[in-house]
């Protein structure tokens, strides 16, 4: 594989009998990106990275690094490694035979295979522990073995499923910063599954969000945050609320929806939704306001159905025509400034250039 690599994947999908679990999927990864994944439980995720390590055959498309070709190559010969959710480590083996263990498939001789598995226990930091066996460590040490143990064949991409899933909370943020670091200073692409969105906000610079076997959005964490494509990725990223409903007007600066309880919500024009077609706009909790009904901004009235004081934020739930569940994050000082309680008739208001119209995927 060419050094610094770009991976590419032109209409890859992967179906186990019947199930279509990856439907074709197009998507770019550029040389020394961290990648994350991101999606619930079935997604198609692993699957995907499944494929681009070579452990699982694409039913159909390419997968390239670089100019390479490497769909039907097996994967020790693709240029990437993958480090496993188990760790899959040998339990009977210390660690310097862990690590070195692809160097022995490779049929490097002992002592050369030794040396640079140590170099690689050092880059961990588990130098002391080099004659241990996997059980006789911690989780985050077992996790850098594996890490060492996928790294010795110096991949052009490191493929990770779940890695900080067996972890407890605080070594998972750790661990998560150790992960970040590593990268950076290996100069080389990681690709990350993980069905966190937190963990992807804080370690990726490409976020690749999939449901249902397709890819919703890939972008920037700030650009999938700020800009979702989709209800889909408004939801699972969080902090969004979602309003669905059908087009009621389509004029050249406003579109309004209505929802099915008979609220009337405004967006921008432009949208290229005629009348009568279904719509999503998205509007960010931390972006709504309890206030008058001010002329340049958006909103609906409502009735506050829950309180949560979380300490430096309030939540608040407001519900109305057609609205169940709309959430509203305040700031604690914003919210004993004027405070609410449950059943209160409360208005609120958003600017427009706070809504967001979202797309829907096709298929
Ligand atoms: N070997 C298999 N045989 C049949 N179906 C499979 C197989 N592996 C995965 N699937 C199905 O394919 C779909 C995608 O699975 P995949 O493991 O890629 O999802 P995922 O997003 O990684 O989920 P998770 O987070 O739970 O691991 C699921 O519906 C799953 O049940």
């Amino acid at each position: 594989m060419n050094k610094n690599a770009d991976i590419e994947l032109a209409a890859v999908s992967k179906a186990y009998g019947s199930t279509l679990a990856v439907h074709p999927i197009s998507l770019k990864i550029p040389a020394t990106t961290y990648c994350c994944l991101l999606g619930p439980s079935g997604c198609g995720k692993t699957s995907t990275l499944r494929m681009i390590a070579g452990h699982e055959a694409a039913t159909s498309g390419d997968i390239l690094l670089g100019d390479a070709n490497v769909t039907d190559l097996p994967p020790a010969r693709r240029g990437t490694a993958m480090m496993f959710q188990s760790y899959a480590l040998f339990p009977h083996l210390d660690l310097v035979d862990n690590v070195a263990f692809s160097l022995k498939m490779k049929g490097v001789e002992k002592a050369a295979r030794r040396h640079e598995a140590m170099e690689m226990l050092r880059l961990m930091q588990l130098e002391p522990y080099a004659d241990r066996r996997p059980a006789q460590l911690s989780g985050g040490q077992q996790q850098r073995v594996a890490l060492a143990r996928a790294l010795i064949t110096k991949p052009e991409a490191l493929l990770l499923d779940e890695p900080l899933s067996a972890l407890d909370p605080f070594l998972k943020i750790r661990m998560r910063a150790e992960l970040k670091k590593l990268q950076a200073s290996l100069g080389i692409t990681f690709i990350h599954v993980t069905h966190s969105q937190e963990e992807a906000m804080a370690l990726a610079d490409l976020i690749v969000v999939m449901n249902n076997g397709r890819i919703e959005q890939a972008a920037s964490p700030r650009v999938v945050f700020e800009r979702p494509a989709t209800a889909f990725v408004a939801r699972f990223m969080g902090d969004h609320n979602v309003i669905s409903g059908k087009v009621v007007e389509a004029s050249g600066d406003t579109t309004v929806i209505e929802v099915a309880g008979g609220g009337r919500f405004k967006a921008p024009g432009g949208t290229k939704s005629a009348r009568g077609e279904p719509l999503d706009l998205a509007v960010r909790t931390d972006r709504v306001r309890i206030a008058g009904a001010e002329d340049d901004l958006l909103g609906f009235n409502g009735i506050v159905s829950n309180v949560e004081y979380l300490g430096s934020t309030v939540n608040l739930s407001v519900t109305g025509a057609g609205i169940d569940d709309f959430t509203i994050v305040v700031s604690d000082d914003a919210y004993f400034a004027q405070p609410v309680k449950i059943g209160d008739a409360v208005s609120l208001s958003w600017a427009a250039t706070d809504v967001i119209v979202l797309g829907r995927v096709a298929g």
